[in-house]
């Protein structure tokens, strides 16, 4: 018979440790004051809706979705935001703003981990792209993961069997990786990540009509790691997530190895095509596959703890 129980809250908890909305009780308005939030800072700091997109990648992606990525450095260890593999990221800052607002309605109960999940979903929404209804209860790590970081996280120039194999470590498959890859329809590379595909010769692989643009804004062979040189992920559309991308490097003109590699090998070029064809079918696979990732082994229950401030572990008395 088809008599299964439907599931309510409570055992969703006893399942995983997280459920939809999982403040409802303990503080029902975190989701509508971090929604609020993400929509006054994306009106003023349009890019900071890439950080929180990429954000999610750098944080489950690297052994839980524990907020390990905001810590800063401290005497005895690095911080993951420090590493190279982390170049890049920013707007840690807005962060900051959405978790001091939470805090002053609801001190001490909402993890800096699940800020970091729901303002890349409500930023994700910001973006133009679909709304994933995502569930909470993360709770945060009180270390760095900048050790480990490299075993977890692809480099730009890696071959796609090692990412298909990093991300179906997590449960996430091909057309899911497919999906995820497509977060580079934002946003932007430094020129510290591109010029070995200019220089000293151009890569062969990249399409011409593309080539006077990067050489444009990434003049030097050596960039100065400090100066703010970049080309954008897609010029087409650089502030919207869209299936642009997938129609970009099929065109040759993705900026990274991996995508280039993504429109070329033939386990992915299949739903590169299908995604370029289809954004539908690139917002399901790809709210499907940012579900999964979201939920890499949180600390929940006892685990971990609630955070006061997202860049330190509190201090424990
Ligand atoms: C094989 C996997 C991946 C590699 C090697 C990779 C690598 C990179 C690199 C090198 C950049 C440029 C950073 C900079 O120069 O500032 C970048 C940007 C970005 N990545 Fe990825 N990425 C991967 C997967 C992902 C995933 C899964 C997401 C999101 C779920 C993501 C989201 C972003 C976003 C939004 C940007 C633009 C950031 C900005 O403009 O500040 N990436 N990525
Ligand atoms: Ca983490
Ligand atoms: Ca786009």
């Amino acid at each position: 018979s088809d008599s299964a129980e439907p599931t309510n809250g409570e055992e969703e908890k006893a399942l995983t440790g997280l459920a939809m909305d999982f403040y409802k009780d303990t503080c029902p308005q975190a989701e509508d004051i971090i929604k609020a939030q993400v929509k006054l800072l994306y009106k003023r700091h349009k890019n900071t809706a890439f950080s929180w997109l990429r954000n999610i990648f750098h944080d489950c992606a690297v052994e839980s979705c524990d907020a390990s990525l905001l810590l800063d450095s401290t005497r005895r260890s690095l911080s993951e935001k420090e590493t190279d593999r982390s170049f890049g990221l920013r707007n840690f800052r807005y962060l900051d703003t959405i978790k001091e607002a939470v805090e002053r309605e609801c001190p001490g109960v909402v993890s800096c981990s699940d800020i970091l999940v729901l303002s890349a979903r409500d930023g994700i929404v910001a973006l133009g792209g679909p709304h994933i209804p995502l569930k909470t209860g993360r709770r945060d790590g009180r270390k760095s993961r900048a050790d480990l970081l490299e075993q977890y996280l692809p480099d730009h120039n890696e071959s796609i069997s090692v990412v298909l194999d990093r991300f179906a470590a997590m449960g996430i498959d091909t057309p899911g990786v497919v999906s995820l890859l497509g977060s580079h329809s934002v946003g932007r590379t430094h020129c510290m990540k591109l010029v070995h595909r200019l220089y000293p010769e151009v890569d062969p692989a990249l399409n011409p009509d593309h080539v006077p643009h990067m050489l444009k804004k990434c003049p030097d062979p050596i960039p100065d790691p400090k100066a703010v040189q970049y080309v954008r992920n897609d010029r087409g559309t650089p502030m919207i997530l869209d299936n642009n991308y997938y129609r970009n490097i099929l065109d040759n003109k993705g900026l990274l190895i991996v995508d280039h590699q993504l429109a070329t090998d033939k386990r992915t070029k299949p739903y590169v095509k299908k995604m370029a064809k289809s954004q539908d079918y690139f917002f399901k696979h790809f709210s499907r596959a940012i579900t999964i990732l979201s939920e890499n082994n949180p600390l929940t229950g006892e685990k971990g703890e609630i955070r006061k401030q997202c860049n330190v572990v509190n201090k424990l008395h």
